[in-house]
């Protein structure tokens, strides 16, 4: 697949940009704050319909105005597709597909496939679980859009559960210390409604478990070999994916009994859940464990090994959507100044054999050779062809 044009309107630093694109490698080069990343920032939201460098809409849209609009068109096996998002934040988006609007935004996601690596990878390793968490969730998208749909389910009961846990620990405090009378009705009627949320969440958390648990099995290996090309000298990488029910192993269990063993768990920790005030259990306290040979790589793995194992992750991604089919767009922004020679190396040799790939760099220097490809110079606001 490739973006063979890219439009934004009022995106970050961006009025307006009209840039046609070509199969093979781009390199947009410029000094620091020409609005490089924002381009491969808008083309990443295109195709997850987030970005990433914030979690929030606003800082997206270009200062002065309320709306901003990111447009490609992207062709695969042959067909083209216009795709199109307008981020108004603090409003719901809204989507276009040839022009046609679409019930929700999630309707665009699988068209425009992006793998992206950027500086900011390094937290998915030294990081907070969320970031390996968000790692996993928007691959899951890329590779089946469904789950868009099972992540957003899963997030609204999350919020009405905790809520709904604050007041119900609220309430059965007040009861505690009016000692000696019986529960007062409103406690009984919170923990009902409780039970009502729990099956939700035990239903949406085990489809989204059983996704990513089946995601982790097949990017493992991938990782664990990308790992080795780039860094052959280190210990082995490989990938757990860490459930928050005790001893649970998804291992071989359908959806079903997952469900059933989320269930049985939220029932066992309601008690500490009314205490706190939180949810306890579920796929927003799992984690994705890292590790290089025996040990842990957040703590442990050095700088350069950090880096190589979230580059590693990045290309494993990127072979397991290509081996699914529809090749993936690769994302490069600004990364071949902090790989030293072997590593750019490797990395180089997997992108020059890429349908296309958008790489952002200062300077020409950075940029191997073999990568050399279509250049543009982006200055003042404005993307020139280099010839
Ligand atoms: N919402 C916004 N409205 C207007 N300008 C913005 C907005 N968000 C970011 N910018 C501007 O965009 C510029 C940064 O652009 P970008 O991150 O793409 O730079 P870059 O060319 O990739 O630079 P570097 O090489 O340093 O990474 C900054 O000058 C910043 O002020």
């Amino acid at each position: 697949m490739h973006l063979r044009h890219l439009q934004v309107t009022d995106f970050r630093s961006w009025p307006q940009l009209d840039l046609s694109l070509e199969r093979g490698p781009t390199v947009l080069l410029g000094a620091n704050g020409q609005g490089k990343t924002n381009l491969i920032e808008a083309v990443g939201y295109l195709s997850s319909l987030g970005s990433h460098r914030v979690a929030a809409d606003a800082p997206l849209v270009r200062q002065g105005t309320n709306r901003a609009v990111v447009r490609g068109a992207v062709v695969n096996e042959g067909r083209e597709l216009l795709v199109e998002v307008e981020i108004t934040p603090g409003r719901a988006n809204r989507a276009r597909v040839n022009r046609a609007p679409v019930p929700r935004p999630r309707s665009v996601l699988g068209i425009l496939r992006t793998v992206l690596f950027a500086p900011e990878d390094l937290t998915l390793v030294r990081g907070d679980p969320s970031d390996r968490r968000r790692l996993l969730d928007e691959l899951l998208t890329a590779r089946a859009p469904r789950f868009a749909g099972i992540r957003a389910d899963y997030e609204k009961v999350l919020r009405q559960r905790s809520a709904l846990l604050k007041s119900a620990g609220a309430l059965r405090g007040r009861g505690r210390s009016r000692s000696g009378r019986s529960e007062p009705e409103p406690l009984g009627d919170a923990i009902a409604t409780l039970d009502v949320w729990d099956s939700r969440l035990a239903h949406f958390g085990a489809a989204l478990l059983a996704g990513r648990f089946e995601l982790v099995a097949d990017l493992g290996p991938l990782v664990a070999e990308s790992y080795a090309m780039v860094a052959p000298e280190s210990a082995e990488a490989s990938l757990r994916y860490r459930c928050s029910v005790e001893g649970l192993d998804p291992a071989g269990l359908s959806v079903a009994e997952l469900e059933a063993a989320l269930l049985a768990e939220l029932g066992r920790v309601r008690s500490k859940e009314l205490e706190r005030g939180v949810c306890l259990v579920g796929p927003h306290r799992d984690e994705l464990d890292l590790a290089l040979g025996a040990l842990p790589a957040k703590g442990y793995a050095s700088h350069g090994e950090s880096w190589s194992f979230a580059l590693a992750l990045r290309l494993g991604a990127y072979e397991l959507l290509r081996a699914d089919g529809g090749e993936p767009v690769l994302l490069l922004d600004d990364v071949f100044a902090e790989l030293d020679e072997r590593r750019r190396g490797r990395l180089a040799a997997v992108a020059s054999d890429a349908e296309q790939v958008l790489i952002t760099a200062a300077v020409a220097a950075d940029v191997p050779p073999e990568l050399a490809g279509v250049r543009y110079r982006v200055r003042d606001g404005e993307v020139r062809r280099d010839d």
